[in-house]
């Protein structure tokens, strides 16, 4: 039987910054400050090997996503975005030492890839967060730029999340911890929502819009595809199921949302995320007429 998170959505000791009006970034385990030095293994990063409050103090964004070339070229853009010096080509991961994730940082904004689904982008946030606590910093603000499938939106629109669900629509995070199951919201910060919106506002032929998304644990199956190598439901099942969703205000789907959610949002990050919906082969496409939704196939057919 799930059980929602107790006492423990509250930071574990008071934040001293929070009365300066800064936010911090916790770490909610009672052990680790009691730890000689903490290794965060798939950063390739350590307390002992590293000055991480010199190295990521002055960070103030996190941008993350999942492949390893997107973020880099994020990275780079940043660099060009923020006028810093040279033309961030040789910009260097920091992260080199393992091929896990890979971290890229551009003054204040650091840019990192988590992989594909919820346990990969897990071990990285549980690792930036420590990373961030470590680093002593404050007032982060965390966002996931990602890809999705659309539902009822123009390929192409920009799907900033109000609220991760999963797959049964619930504003809901379900870790397993041990053999218990701890069931964590998944709300993002509304505000920072709004903020985005409006600066996508001033950007020309760029549809962006508000709405839940969905989080799923397969791309396959889990997100109605007939083309997977398993498949056990029929068209009219995965119709009405995409329908369903719609109604229930989800407008995107994808396989990060819920945890990213749940952990940013325990730890005192700011957190958003913004998937662009792919205009590609695999975006799963539901158009919306008045009150019912049509399912309008997609393009190409397959997913490549
Ligand atoms: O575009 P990224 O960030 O990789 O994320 C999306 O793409 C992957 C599936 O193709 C999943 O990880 C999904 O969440
Ligand atoms: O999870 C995902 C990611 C991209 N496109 C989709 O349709 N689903």
């Amino acid at each position: 039987m799930a059980s929602i998170l107790p006492a423990s959505n509250r930071p574990m000791r008071p934040d001293k910054n929070a009365y300066e009006g800064k936010r911090s970034v916790y770490v909610k385990n009672p052990y680790l400050d009691a730890m000689d030095e903490d290794i965060l293994y798939h950063l390739d990063l350590g307390t002992k090997t590293h000055n991480l409050p010199a190295m990521f103090g002055d960070v103030k964004f996190v941008c993350v996503g999942g492949s390893p070339n997107r973020m880099k070229a994020f990275a780079q853009f940043m660099h060009k975005e923020l006028q810093l010096e040279g033309d961030g080509e040789d910009i260097e991961d920091i992260c080199a030492g393992t091929d896990r994730y890979c971290m890229f940082k551009t003054g204040p904004v650091l840019s990192i890839s988590h992989g594909m689904g919820i346990p990969s982008i897990s071990i990285m946030l549980h690792e930036l967060i420590k990373l961030l606590h470590h680093a002593r910093c404050c007032d982060v603000t965390i966002i996931r730029i990602g890809t999705s499938g659309g539902i009822g939106i123009a390929p192409g629109s920009v799907v900033i999340t109000d609220t991760a669900v999963d797959s049964f629509f619930k504003p809901r995070f379900e870790q397993i911890v041990l053999d218990n199951v701890v069931t964590r919201s998944t709300e993002l910060d509304k505000e920072l929502a709004a903020d985005l919106l409006s600066c996508s506002r001033e950007i020309p032929n760029f549809p962006t819009l508000i709405g839940h998304t969905m989080c799923t644990y397969d791309f396959y199956e889990g997100q109605g595809r007939l083309d997977g190598a398993l498949c056990s439901f029929s068209q009219e099942k995965k119709l009405d199921y995409l329908r369903r969703a719609h109604k229930a205000g989800v407008r995107n789907i994808e396989m990060e949302s819920t945890v990213f959610a749940a952990m940013c949002g325990l730890c005192g990050l700011r957190g958003h995320q913004q998937p662009e919906i792919k205009v590609s082969k695999t975006t799963q496409e539901v158009k919306s007429t008045n009150d019912d939704v049509i399912l309008v196939p997609s393009s190409a057919g397959r997913p490549g």
